[in-house]
């Protein structure tokens, strides 16, 4: 087993990824950040039952750290903050990604995963799909595949709808089911804040809540149309005209979340609040980092069992 303790040599601020110098020379590293829905505008219910979305995705920096040592049969460990939240490691969707992608490629060499979980489970921020993303992007390295072979989207569209957004961490608009990806998008300098209460929401039950009926279409408005380079004041007056729909729904199953969001939207300096996916994840958009920071200092204070992350989001 691969495990990393106190001084993380892997640790790195940089978003590529990069290969491990010669002690461990066959160790590959992926981040796996969180996904920030900056809107989610629910357009109606397929016949399938499935959601047809809009949104505008964002990722952070940070998150969890997913390493590969090919050449191993396939497996997966876990450590860090929230790994015993993660579930039974069978199902985990780093392993879900891999198998999946061995159905698209024949006699795809695997090799023993090692997942360092910090993002909190269930919570709007797609962990599990950027793990699962990660996983992807590792066994492409180790096989020589290229990240835009269709074979790597399709494995991501078997494994979940947030997935083929995580495969290129990069902000753009994600329509449908979340299988139709605008190109990336420019974003301007956003100073965030991520806050998740501490309260685990199944997406499927924030769907459930919002009653759709199969077949049928809402009524809540188009979204904004992103036009490139917009500064910071433009870019948020445009996410002002967005919403997130499924903040009300989530809301009723997790009342906290409106405590969030007006404690995020009194912080001096706040620009925006806003639920991320399905809950109860929120983020805010700040004036500064200062202002990010002393909110921060002030949320922890009140809320020590609070995940509170600020970050920039790209
Ligand atoms: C709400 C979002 O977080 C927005 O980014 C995502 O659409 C959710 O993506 P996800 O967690 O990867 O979702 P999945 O694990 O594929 O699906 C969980 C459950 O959510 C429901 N689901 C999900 C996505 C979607 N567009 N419509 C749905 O109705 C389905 O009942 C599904 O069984
Ligand atoms: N690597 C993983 N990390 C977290 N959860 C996982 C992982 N693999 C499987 N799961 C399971 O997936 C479920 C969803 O977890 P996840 O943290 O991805 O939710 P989420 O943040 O709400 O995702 P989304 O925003 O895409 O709806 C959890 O119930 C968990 O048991």
């Amino acid at each position: 087993m691969f495990s990393f303790h106190g001084s993380n040599p892997f640790r790195s601020g940089h978003a590529r990824p990069w290969i491990l110098p010669l002690s461990s020379p066959a160790v590959l590293v992926e981040r796996a950040p969180a996904k920030i829905n900056l809107t989610l505008h629910v357009l109606g219910r397929s016949d399938d039952g499935w959601h047809q979305l809009e949104s505008l995705v964002a990722f952070s920096c940070g998150g969890d750290q997913l390493s590969l040592t090919p050449g191993e049969p396939l497996g997966l460990t876990l450590e860090g903050p929230t790994a015993p939240l993660a579930g039974d490691n069978d199902q985990n969707l780093v392993l879900k990604a891999a198998r999946n992608l061995g159905q698209q490629i024949e006699n795809l060499k695997f090799g023993a995963f090692h997942l360092v979980k910090r993002l909190p489970v269930a919570a709007g921020i797609g962990g599990g799909s950027s793990d699962a993303a990660a996983a992807l992007r590792l066994l492409a390295r180790t096989n020589g595949i290229p990240l835009d072979d269709p074979r790597l989207m399709a494995a991501a569209r078997a494994t979940g709808a947030d997935v083929p957004v995580c495969l290129e961490r990069r902000a753009r608009m994600m329509r449908g089911v979340g299988e139709q990806l605008g190109e990336p998008l420019p974003l301007p300098p956003l100073v965030g804040l991520i806050v998740n209460p501490g309260q685990a929401l199944e997406t499927k039950a924030v769907f459930s809540r919002m009653n759709l009926t199969p077949g049928s279409q809402t009524h809540y408005g188009p979204h904004p149309a992103f036009s490139p380079n917009l500064d910071s004041s433009g870019f948020l007056a445009l996410l002002r005209k967005g919403r997130n729909d499924m903040e009300d729904a989530a809301s009723v199953l997790a009342p906290v979340i409106g405590d969030v969001l007006a404690i995020l939207s009194a912080a001096r300096g706040c620009q925006l609040a806003r639920m991320s996916g399905s809950g109860a994840t929120c983020f805010a958009l700040f004036s500064d980092c200062r202002a990010a920071a002393k909110a921060k200092k002030v949320i922890l204070q009140a809320h020590p069992n609070w995940w509170v992350k600020s970050c920039a989001f790209r």
